[in-house]
């Protein structure tokens, strides 16, 4: 299983995962031309020298090098909200209070803003079914950390990201029918590929001017904001072992949560270490490590059985190939669970 930027030629391979990814996995829409404008977009940032975060995506595919079948995609966005607004809603509240009448009154207020502009953005992380589990979607999510570490120039230092949020196996989003129906005129899934489609200008026509009330909101929307699609609870959880917390913006369309943290505070990042390549077999205790080859049009990223207490890491020569690497290299390496956690399948984000 190798990380690596997605090419052409992964078109069709995407496209199949787009399809069973469903309503709600915004940024992975079952649309060629999106599809293949995003693939270029990421070639042709990882050909440029970038000295600043603009509006670039990176966009990485997990292979299975046996069959050479794409079956996991990823993607880093450098800074949104740059070329078109990045909305969000916080959750904040509002305390009405008469204390000549002995009432009080904390209110929860949905405020439609731009605060996320200019945060790199982690999305897109879809794995094939049948192959969730072990350690694939550990290295999809994780393995853009490595590159963050590598390349911090091309990011900001708050990344954010937006987790599906609640719908039900119909495509069905609560929170949806009560606030956004009303105001776009159309379903959840056609709003949402609209928006995979990359334009956020409809929402700023479209989206109510004033704030909601959430208590005006009935009982079925109230209960999901802030909360995940069920194929996303472990992408939340893996986020929240790394350091992301909830701020209190959810999404405007379904109510998910967003998650950020600054980028230095992130535990992949601070457990990586610098270390050269042995080829040889690991001797020992081995762990699953995860190990990047710190290029950009090169960039790959794996997973190896190995230990990492030293300067050197010692792992199998087929390894190194994968990496495009000879013995004496250095790359970026560090355990791939945290605190030696038993793994959670991952399936999107
Ligand atoms: N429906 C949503 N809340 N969409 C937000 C984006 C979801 C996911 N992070 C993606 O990249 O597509």
């Amino acid at each position: 299983m190798v990380i690596r930027p997605a090419q052409n030629i992964d078109l069709e391979d995407i496209l199949e995962l787009a399809a069973s990814a469903g309503t709600g996995l915004t940024t992975l829409p079952n649309n060629p031309e999106t599809i293949s404008n995003r693939i270029s977009n990421s070639q042709q940032a990882l050909s440029q020298e970038i000295k600043q975060p603009g509006s670039e995506c990176y966009f990485f595919v997990l292979e299975d090098s046996e069959d050479n079948k794409v079956i996991g995609t990823s993607a880093l966005v450098s800074a949104v909200g740059l070329d078109d607004a990045f909305f969000s809603y916080k959750l904040s509240t509002q305390v009405t209070a008469s204390p000549d009448l002995g009432i009080y009154n904390p209110h929860q207020m949905l405020v439609l803003g731009n605060d996320y502009t200019g945060a790199t953005e982690i999305a897109t992380l879809f794995l094939a079914e049948g192959h969730r589990g072990g350690t694939n979607g550990h290295l999809l999510s994780k393995s853009r950390f490595l590159f963050l570490a590598d390349h911090p120039e091309r990011f900001s230092e708050k990344i954010i990201a937006e987790m599906r949020g609640y719908s039900d196996d119909n495509g069905f989003s609560p929170f949806w029918e009560a606030l956004g129906k009303k105001f776009f005129k159309m379903d959840f899934a056609k709003a949402d590929a609209v928006r995979g489609l990359g334009s956020n200008t409809f929402i700023s026509e479209l989206m109510p001017k004033h704030p909601i009330y959430v208590d005006m909101l009935p009982e079925e929307a109230r209960a999901v904001i802030g909360r995940v699609h069920a194929d996303t609870a472990p992408a939340l959880s893996l986020l929240k072992k790394e350091g992301f917390t909830h701020q209190n913006y959810v999404d405007v369309f379904d109510g998910g949560p967003t998650v950020e943290v600054q980028r230095n505070a992130i535990r992949t990042i601070a457990n990586s270490h610098i270390v050269e390549l042995v080829a040889g077999e690991p001797t020992g205790n081995t762990l699953p490590i995860m190990i990047s080859n710190r290029k950009l049009k090169d960039y790959r990223c794996i997973v190896a059985q190995s230990r990492l207490d030293g300067d050197q890491l010692v792992i199998p020569q087929s390894s190194i190939d994968s990496l495009g690497l000879n013995a004496g290299d250095t790359v970026r390496a560090v355990e791939l669970f945290n605190k030696r956690r038993t793994p959670v399948s991952t399936k999107t984000q």
